[in-house]
């Protein structure tokens, strides 16, 4: 099936039904011969035990071999002695971990501009940037097609170290079938979000290849440029692209410091230091000789981790974990109407969705929740109350009725257990999962970074 056949299926078939990923063709080996400025494409698709293609290039997540010649690679290409070093790590398999006693506030990395990939590097193969830069192909299926057309030309690429330690197959929602999705997010709004980004992925794909790769064959083969290598070239960007704030909110890909991973626990994040001139950031706690160091990757939900990084804090551990909880007025309500326009004066929607927190929950929602439950005697606090449920009348926001306290509170709670009634399904399936995991290894996150989904 090509990408365009099957981003038509996903459209038609979002629903209930079993559809196969792209991955699941069967693996077709070609050779190029003779092609400019792809002389080494010569891809050969592996299929991993779950029957998923994966590319040719990078290395199993747990290769440190592949690590330290990264490393060595660096160090030869001027990246200066540093406190930290890649190791096996009990969160997020590799990491970075501490040198020697690390203090709070300490400048820890440095990677200078010249080792990181943006999309102004230089192409092994100019006239292939040269064509998307003509094409004004913006910057992130930029660095996609440049990470693809660098992983192709193995170890004349001046990258050639750094993709070999890229991993094979990134941790990403993007190679999760339909059925994933829908069994295992049912209830959540991020599957909506998880089959969003895979039509954009193939639908960027399909633009390029279109208006692009099918006008310069020579330059572009599809052995090389198809929607496997897309898929892995998005997944690898989702999750270690970083955005530059100093630099004008710049994207990179900044070897090295791209194997920190992830804690809730802490603020701080990569930034380039215009004093130093390089990439930096700062230790927000300190650190023992031998503990894993992590940074920020933003104050995300779970839920947005598993989107973007394919991975879930765990349970509890998160401070910045949010579901969404959907609102609705009730279609029996004598004064739908009235509600409805009262709603939608304040740019609120039927249903609205408000993001609850272990801490609690936003004033508005408690506020859309006194207009669904009102009765017609207290029309008159209608407007009242949907402009506090928007926020816009900061003086009403925070206003209570007792009289209806309690049967608001009601209407939420039967919200939250209509939400989570959705996941029955979701445990009936876990002990079957579990034990496919343990024998197949065959889904892209660990078990014990599923637990949390089941509060989403
Ligand atoms: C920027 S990379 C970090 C380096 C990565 N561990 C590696 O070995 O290449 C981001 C990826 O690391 C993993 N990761 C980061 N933080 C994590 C965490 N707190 N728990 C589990 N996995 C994590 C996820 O697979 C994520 O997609």
């Amino acid at each position: 099936m090509s990408s365009g056949e099957f981003m038509a299926k996903i459209i038609s078939e979002i629903g209930h039904q079993l559809i196969p990923f792209p991955q699941c063709r069967p693996a077709t080996v070609r050779r190029t011969t003779g092609i400019r400025c792809s002389v080494f494409a010569t891809p050969s698709h592996e299929v991993n035990a779950s029957g998923a293609r994966v590319v040719p290039w990078g290395s199993e997540i747990e290769s440190l071999e592949s690590a330290s010649a990264l490393k060595n690679w660096l160090s030869a290409s001027g990246l200066p002695p540093q406190k930290l070093e890649i190791r096996r790590v009990d969160v997020g398999e590799r990491g970075l971990v501490a040198l020697k006693n690390i203090r709070k506030g300490e400048k820890l990395l440095f990677v200078p501009p010249s080792l990181v990939i943006t999309a102004d590097s230089v192409w092994s193969c100019p006239e292939v940037g040269n064509v998307l830069k003509k094409n004004s192909v913006p910057d992130w299926p930029l660095l996609a097609t440049y990470l693809i057309s660098e992983a192709s030309f193995k170890s004349s690429s001046r990258w050639s170290s750094y993709i070999t330690a890229l991993p094979r197959q990134p941790y990403s929602l993007l190679y999760w079938t339909l059925t994933e999705l829908d069994t295992y997010l049912v209830a959540s709004q991020i599957r909506e979000r998880a089959i969003e980004r895979i039509t954009n992925v193939i639908g960027t794909y399909e633009d390029l290849r279109l208006r692009i790769f099918s006008k310069h064959q020579d330059l572009f083969p599809e052995e090389v440029y198809n929607i496997d290598t897309f898929l892995w070239s998005f997944g690898i960007l989702f999750s270690r692209l970083v955005r530059l704030p100093s630099m004008d909110g710049k994207v990179a890909l900044v070897p090295w410091a791209d194997m920190l991973n992830h804690s809730p626990e802490v603020e701080t994040f990569l930034d380039y230091d215009k004093a130093s001139k390089g990439i930096v950031f700062m230790a927000d706690q300190s650190y023992q000789l031998g503990e894993q160091v992590f940074i920020s990757y933003g104050k995300k939900s779970n839920g947005e981790l598993l989107l973007s990084y394919g991975f879930v804090p765990k349970d509890g551990t998160n401070p910045n974990d949010s579901v969404e909880l959907s609102l609705s007025l009730k279609k029996s309500d004598k004064c739908y109407k009235e509600k409805l326009e009262a709603l939608r004066k304040y740019g609120l929607q039927v249903p609205q969705r408000f993001p609850l927190q272990i801490t609690g929950w936003p004033v508005e929602m408690m506020a859309y929740s006194y207009l669904v439950v009102s009765p017609p005697n207290m029309r008159q606090y209608f407007e009242e109350m949907a402009a506090a449920a928007s926020s816009r009348a900061a003086s009403e926001t925070g206003r209570k009725y007792p009289e209806l306290e309690e049967q608001a509170l009601q209407y939420l709670l039967d919200c939250c257990e209509s939400s989570i009634s959705k996941y029955s399904k979701f445990l009936q399936v876990i002990d079957h999962f579990f034990i496919n995991f343990i024998f197949l290894s065959s889904l892209t996150f660990a078990p014990s970074q599923v637990g949390s989904l089941y509060v989403e």
